[in-house]
């Protein structure tokens, strides 16, 4: 992840197929994997160096510099013009879509491609070509890496023979495309005590802050644990969703700043229970993704529709990392703060019994009415 964030190249493999084809009777010498780089951290050196891997002189296949992106996203350029409508037959998978780039086109042109809060510039149209001619498992892996790294869900591919992957990536940035969702469930629930101090809060006085590392090195996610929960008994929880914005400064655009004071004194209120504070900012899209999907929602999208604008999920939250860290701490039974039917749902899933629903309602104000009011019509939150 780390690797595709600074704009590098990762290898993705795909054990099953060649070319798109079965690989049966073919020499494995001659399996192609892909080479891929975020769109969104695509700078002229590393287009540069795809180029040269597609070079056929060089040992690459020739076949040209490929961006895959959400269907959506896709459909959005083509609504505008920019990239003609593909045949039904190129949309071998319905979630994304593949565009043959020419390799004119410059790496501050198809950052715009990918990216729906800049208006692309209108020469862009030219050079742009729908085609379907990767492996559908090696497009939604590259995908599925941009996601994971929350950047905007946009990558370049280009195919290389397996022979000639150690001219280009580095052997630890090569993965099989298909352990992917494996990688993303374990990520979630692998996670490691990492640190632990007491932290007395305004208005929680008795309380331990316990510090829990995912397995992917991704961010920690914190319990709070406030008195001391009598575990023998449900306890009263409250999952809250990392808000930069809301819980730090302020922010007026959502609820997250009352809803996190608000659970402290409540849990303090009851004598004793449990915050875990999650690295899932932006339901789950990063900071930076939620402030784009900011700006798409002050261009008329709501929060449902703005997140799939940018080709995430309506909600990306997993709660095996909430259930997980429960467990760890000796909680299986809960009565839930929330408002949201799916946290009560995805925690029961993940094997935590929810005794309760404690409702969790704030006085919205002038700037976030829109925003509960999306929560209540289209997630189904219960105000
Ligand atoms: N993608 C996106 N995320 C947002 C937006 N506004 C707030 N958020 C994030 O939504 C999350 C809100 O989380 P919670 O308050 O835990 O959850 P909830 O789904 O509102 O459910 P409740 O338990 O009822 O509060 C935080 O991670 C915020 O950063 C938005 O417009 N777009
Ligand atoms: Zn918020």
């Amino acid at each position: 992840m780390a690797e595709l964030r600074r704009g590098g190249i990762v290898a993705l493999l795909d054990g099953q197929q060649m070319d798109g084809q079965q690989m049966d009777g073919q020499q494995p010498a001659h399996r192609h994997a892909a080479l891929v780089i975020a769109a969104e951290m695509l700078e002229q050196p590393a287009l540069a160096t795809l180029l040269a891997a597609n070079n056929a002189g060089q040992g690459g296949t020739g076949r040209g510099i490929r961006l895959v992106v959400t269907a959506e996203r896709a459909n959005a350029l083509v609504r505008r013009g920019l990239v003609p409508a593909p045949a039904a037959a190129t949309a071998a998978d319905d979630s994304h879509r593949l565009l043959a780039l020419s390799g004119a086109l410059a790496a501050e042109a198809i950052r715009q491609i990918a990216d729906p809060t800049v208006e692309p510039v209108a020469w862009l149209a030219a050079g742009i070509v729908p085609v379907a001619d990767v492996a559908p498992a090696l497009c939604q892996g590259a995908i599925e890496l941009t996601k994971l790294a929350r950047l905007l869900p946009a990558a370049l591919i280009v195919l290389v023979p397996h022979s000639a992957l150690e001219r280009w990536v580095d052997p630890a940035f090569r993965l099989e495309a298909a352990d992917l969702p494996a990688f993303r469930r374990n990520a979630a629930a692998n996670l490691r005590r990492v640190g632990s101090a007491p932290v007395p809060l305004d208005g929680a006085e008795s309380c331990e802050i316990v510090a829990f590392r995912p397995s992917d090195g991704g961010k920690e996610h914190l319990a709070i644990v406030i008195g001391r929960p009598d575990t023998s008994q449900p306890v009263l929880v409250r999952l809250h969703s990392e808000c930069y914005t809301g819980d730090l400064l302020g922010s007026l655009r959502c609820d997250c700043g009352p809803q996190l004071r608000g659970a402290i004194a409540a849990i303090e209120k009851a004598g004793s229970g449990v915050l875990l504070y999650l690295a899932q900012e932006g339901r789950g899209i990063g900071l930076v993704n939620k402030l784009r999907a900011y700006r798409l929602q002050d261009a008329g999208a709501d929060t449902l529709d703005a997140n799939l604008q940018l080709g995430y999920g309506a909600d990306e939250r997993l709660y095996e990392p909430a259930a997980e860290m429960l467990r760890q701490l000796g909680v299986g039974a809960v009565r839930l703060l929330t408002n949201n039917p799916e946290k009560v749902a995805g925690l029961a899933q993940c094997g935590i019994a929810v005794i309760e629903r404690v409702p969790h309602v704030f006085q919205a104000n002038d700037h976030n009415e829109r925003y509960l009011s999306t929560k209540a019509i289209r997630f189904g939150h219960m105000f």
